[in-house]
């Protein structure tokens, strides 16, 4: 058992622990990612899982928007700003949340009813409140820390993405666009959040809450597959208010 009063660990120590926590918790280990990657999931099941996804996307700028406010160099803000540019674009480059939208088209759901944020499940709702609550409420290291996932998305989003083109006959690469610049920037933006926290957790017990926010993190993700998991695969309860398969369905009569 570690405790908070042990000593210091070493930068390489905490980046290891942290690396155990992605090996261990990370959520390219819920059995709903391996259903997606490896073509076992159903049309509609991917539609469920493109549309709530959509909110994690969307307010993925609004926690980074929060944690710019926090940032009291320009420095510091001149790099986290990217982040938001590469959600939601500019005059000429489309962002992340278009392409988001791109993919939600791909897979035949009307666009307005995504965009509108109905029919997601609650327990997305509740994790992805949980992230943005977060990084507005707890200290800006662990903020930063919270974005550490990222350190491990380029794996899982190579193995998605050749999964998914390779098994569903509904999916092309142009759906799957948001993908494509992903990886670079997430590696961009985790060796800065790496750094950062390798030198601003200078007391065991801010070590300790780094490694506690990557957790939680853990822990918004895996939470969102486990709600898709439950509503839509088994025991398929899908809730009250919550997006049924056929509905908002752009490829077929509206209703
Ligand atoms: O496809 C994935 O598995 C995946 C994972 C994560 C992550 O680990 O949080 C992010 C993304 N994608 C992503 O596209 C993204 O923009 C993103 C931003 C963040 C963050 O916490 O700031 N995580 C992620």
């Amino acid at each position: 058992m570690t405790g908070r009063t042990d000593p210091l660990l070493s930068h390489a120590e905490l980046e290891a622990a942290l690396r155990e926590i992605g090996a261990t918790r990370y959520h390219s280990l819920h059995p709903f990612q391996t259903l997606l990657q490896e073509g076992r999931l159903t049309r509609a099941q991917v539609q469920a899982w493109a549309l709530n996804r959509y909110y994690y996307q969307s307010n993925i700028p609004v926690k980074d928007a929060i944690i710019l406010a926090r940032l009291g160099t320009v420095e510091l803000r001149r790099e986290w700003r990217q982040r938001i540019l590469d959600h939601d674009g500019s005059e000429t480059e489309r962002g992340g949340i278009e392409k988001w939208i791109a993919l939600t088209d791909g897979v035949g759901l009307d666009r307005d009813y995504v965009m509108s944020g109905k029919g997601i499940l609650a327990g997305t709702r509740f994790a992805v409140d949980a992230y943005v609550h977060f990084v507005r409420d707890r200290t800006l290291l662990e903020a930063i820390a919270s974005s550490l996932t990222e350190l491990f998305s380029p794996n899982v989003i190579g193995v998605r993405t050749r999964g998914m083109l390779a098994h569903y006959d509904f999916i092309s690469a142009e759906t799957l666009a948001y993908f494509d610049k992903r990886p670079v920037q997430a590696k961009r933006d985790s060796d800065f959040a790496l750094n950062y926290c390798l030198e601003h957790a200078d007391t065991r017990e801010k070590q300790e809450a780094v490694m506690d926010a990557l957790r939680f993190k853990c822990q918004v993700l895996w939470a969102q597959l486990d709600a898709l998991y439950f509503s839509y695969v088994e025991p398929a309860l899908t809730p009250p208010d919550a997006w049924r398969p056929g509905e908002a369905d752009a490829g077929r009569e509206a209703r």
